[in-house]
């Protein structure tokens, strides 16, 4: 094992899952480094959440393993688990604060919920949180009060509230402005180096991605197409990678989702004024030809 490994918070070994009878994984090997900004890149429905879900262990492998911190996440009891994801903070691409309570109850509620401790202690350390967002002043205000960037930054810091060894943010500078997304940025990379934290994003931003990670891996397929630092994914000569990084809408990754063949399909379409010659299957090819297929 290398020196390299030794420093991995996450390991992923020999990864299989499929969610029904669609295989999302196929053998994927992934080590996330402590104390590291790791981004899993890829394209839509490639199963980047679906990784982050094994990672926490609401879903467990079909084949291999996920260990966090040491410990194989499936065979680890209810309580163990539980013990685990508390040390994982999570931040989702909604922010998902609740409604009902302001920002400073937002924030002190993970230490309500899983602490026993005092108000006062509470009090200075949700301060400390939101000070650390930069919305300490905005600690009596509502959800509904907040702008979406606001509200992400709310969430980090409810995420931040236990002191986690990690945090997995789930797109987390989808629909922000330049500015929140900027802000986002530093506070991410900021607060992981501040905090020892180890910090995994799934993302499709590939700008912000790759100025704020240490490593980058890029899913596609089911499998691991390409992984390492930004300057070597940028370099990279795979045609994933260079589709993927480019944001070219057709390549190695098919812009249409796999299924049947088009024609039999406008054939069902059609099923109630059946297609009875070539020509007419020809026309029905034309009317119903999206502006991407020549
Ligand atoms: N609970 C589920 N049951 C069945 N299929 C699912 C379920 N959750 C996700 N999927 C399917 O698994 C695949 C991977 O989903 P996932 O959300 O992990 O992808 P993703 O890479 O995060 O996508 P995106 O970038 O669009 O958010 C998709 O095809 C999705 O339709």
């Amino acid at each position: 094992m290398s020196a390299e490994l030794d420093t991995s918070l996450v390991k992923i070994r020999g990864l299989h899952f499929s969610h029904g009878s669609r295989a999302i994984f196929k053998g994927i090997d992934i080590d996330i480094q402590r104390g590291k900004v790791t981004t899993i890149m890829g394209p839509s429905g490639t199963g980047k959440t679906t990784l982050l879900r094994l990672i926490g262990g609401q879903l467990y492998p079909d084949g291999g393993t996920v260990e966090v911190d040491g410990h194989q996440v499936s065979a680890l009891s209810s309580g163990e688990l539980y013990a685990l994801r508390q040390r994982i903070g999570m931040l989702f691409q909604t922010g998902a604060l609740l409604t009902g309570l302001s920002v400073f109850d937002n924030v002190a509620f993970p230490l309500r919920e899983h602490t026993h401790l005092s108000e006062a202690m509470i009090h200075d350390l949700v301060l400390i949180k939101l000070h650390a967002v930069g919305l300490r002043c905005a600690r009596q205000l509502m959800p509904s009060e907040l702008s979406g960037g606001m509200a992400r930054r709310v969430a980090l810091a409810r995420a931040i509230a236990l002191d986690p060894m990690m945090i997995m943010y789930d797109e987390p500078f989808t629909g922000q402005d330049p500015i929140s997304m900027g802000t986002l940025v530093q506070l991410i990379r900021l607060l992981n180096d501040a905090l020892g934290l180890t910090s995994i994003i799934v993302s499709h931003d590939v700008q912000e991605a790759t100025f704020i990670s240490d490593y980058i891996y890029i899913l596609s397929g089911g499998r691991v197409v390409e992984h390492g630092t930004p300057s070597k994914i940028d370099r990279s000569c795979s045609a994933a990678v260079k589709q993927f990084m480019r944001g070219l809408p057709d390549g190695p990754v098919p812009f249409h989702y796999p299924g049947r063949d088009y024609a039999e399909d406008l054939l069902d379409v059609e099923k109630s004024a059946p297609v009875r010659s070539l020509g007419r299957l020809k026309y029905l090819l034309r009317r119903h030809a999206s502006p991407e297929v020549s």
